[in-house]
């Protein structure tokens, strides 16, 4: 059996590919459009396999949605973490937008109200640019790499375009020990700051000093507010430079008037912060020790705000009473039917889910709408751009 074939591209799929069909099996194919015709080679293809995967790697008719990547590391057979890069950036929001509405017919059984909205500043930086957070590997010469994608191999990267020019930069230009994992953070306004297997890293060498500096300040300033945060330079920050403007913003218009907030899988408080500083009763809610601490801090001057270290669910289920409105923000497999129960036990009147997972907030959505809480109204943002992540803000109500 050869490894190429020819495939005539269909729709979109959840994952990064889109979906196409050879005798009778279905094909999941990377870096193709719907409509194209492309000779694809098969990187996952067992004889009993219900499903195989390809990558498209020669165009044989190509959609009109097509573009020459900025990054071809990140094309067939590359790396991962920009599998839409061959995709006009209007495009990349449709594709967002296409794969949000079919997760909701199928697994919310209604319509996905909203649109794909862009972050500021993207369109002028056609897309690149926007990580404030990397994580590569070192290869075996010491060199910044990533892994191919569904790979344990890596490859050196001579450019990283997602990154700012900051983060591409203080990776590029730096060796590491062979194997090391290395984290990136380009904090707002600060230098760029490198942790290698968990030890901060500076000038070049690791800095094992027990007060080597770990913290980094995040500054966000929206028409509502300016606020200022630190945390662990691990610690979770939403990647996108506009990120966390994007999101506050997003939230504080849909919590209305809501005075007693519970913000679930809180972090280091970014929505906290932002909706204490209001005048608002808020309880945050987080399971990682290190983000816990990171929210204790930011909150320390507001006294609407007190933090539970904790698992949201079980948090929940302690019974909160007065809360009007419930914003939760979960990890990608998103919140699940027994938080979902609990959730629902506490009686908010309104709850404002910010989801990284369309398939996740789909499912949700259908268990939230089971206990009485319509869905009216949600918005995609694209706040990953040349991948093929989304971030959504929902909004349900109980009367
Ligand atoms: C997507 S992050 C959101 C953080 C914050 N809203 C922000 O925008 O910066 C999800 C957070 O949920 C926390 N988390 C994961 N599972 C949890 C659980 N069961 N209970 C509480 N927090 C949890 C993670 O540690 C992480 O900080």
């Amino acid at each position: 059996m050869t490894d190429l074939i020819e495939l005539s591209i269909g729709a979109v799929a959840h994952g990064g590919h889109c979906v196409a069909r050879h005798e009778g099996r279905v094909v999941f194919v990377r870096h193709a459009l719907p409509g194209e015709m492309v000779r694809a080679r098969l990187t996952e293809a067992g004889d009993d396999a219900r499903l195989w995967r390809a990558d498209a790697v020669e165009v044989l008719e190509a959609s009109p949605d097509r573009v020459d990547s900025a990054w071809p590391e990140a094309g067939p057979g590359g790396v991962g973490g920009g599998e839409l890069s061959h995709v006009a950036l209007p495009a990349q929001r449709e594709w967002k937008l296409a794969v949000l509405r079919e997760s909701f017919v199928r697994f919310a059984d209604r319509e996905f109200p909203g649109g794909v909205a862009a972050a500021p500043g993207d369109d002028a930086r056609a897309g690149w640019g926007w990580r404030t957070r990397a994580d590569v590997v070192a290869d075996s010469e010491g060199r910044p790499a990533m892994h191919l994608h569904r790979s344990r191999e890596v490859r050196a990267l001579s450019r990283l375009p997602i990154a700012s020019p900051a983060l591409e930069d203080a990776l590029l230009e730096s060796r590491f020990p062979a194997g090391s994992r290395i984290h990136a953070v380009a904090p707002g306004g600060e230098d760029p700051r490198l942790v290698v297997d968990g030890v901060p890293w500076r000038g070049g060498r690791a800095d094992h000093r027990p007060n080597a500096p770990r913290r980094v300040r995040e500054h966000v300033a929206i028409a509502a507010g300016a606020w200022d945060f630190q945390l662990d330079v691990e610690g979770f920050w939403q990647v996108h430079r506009e990120a966390p403007g994007v999101l506050v913003d997003a939230v504080l218009r849909r919590v209305g008037d809501a005075s007693s907030v519970l913000d679930l899988y809180s972090g280091a408080g970014l929505f906290t912060v932002a909706l204490a500083s209001q005048g608002r009763a808020v309880t945050a809610v987080e399971s990682d020790a290190r983000a816990s601490r990171d929210a204790r801090r930011n909150v320390h001057a507001l006294p609407g705000a007190s933090i539970v270290h904790g698992d949201t669910r079980a948090f929940l289920e302690s019974g909160p009473t007065g809360v009007d409105a419930i914003v939760l923000d979960p990890p990608r497999s998103g919140a699940g039917a027994r938080t979902v129960d609990a959730m629902a036990a506490v009686g908010a009147r309104r709850l404002v889910y910010v989801a990284c997972d369309p398939v996740a907030l789909a499912r949700d959505t259908a268990l939230l709408h089971a206990h009485g809480y319509r869905l009216t109204e949600a918005e995609g943002f694209d706040l990953f751009p040349m991948t093929h992540h989304v971030e959504s803000v929902a909004t349900f109500e109980r009367d």
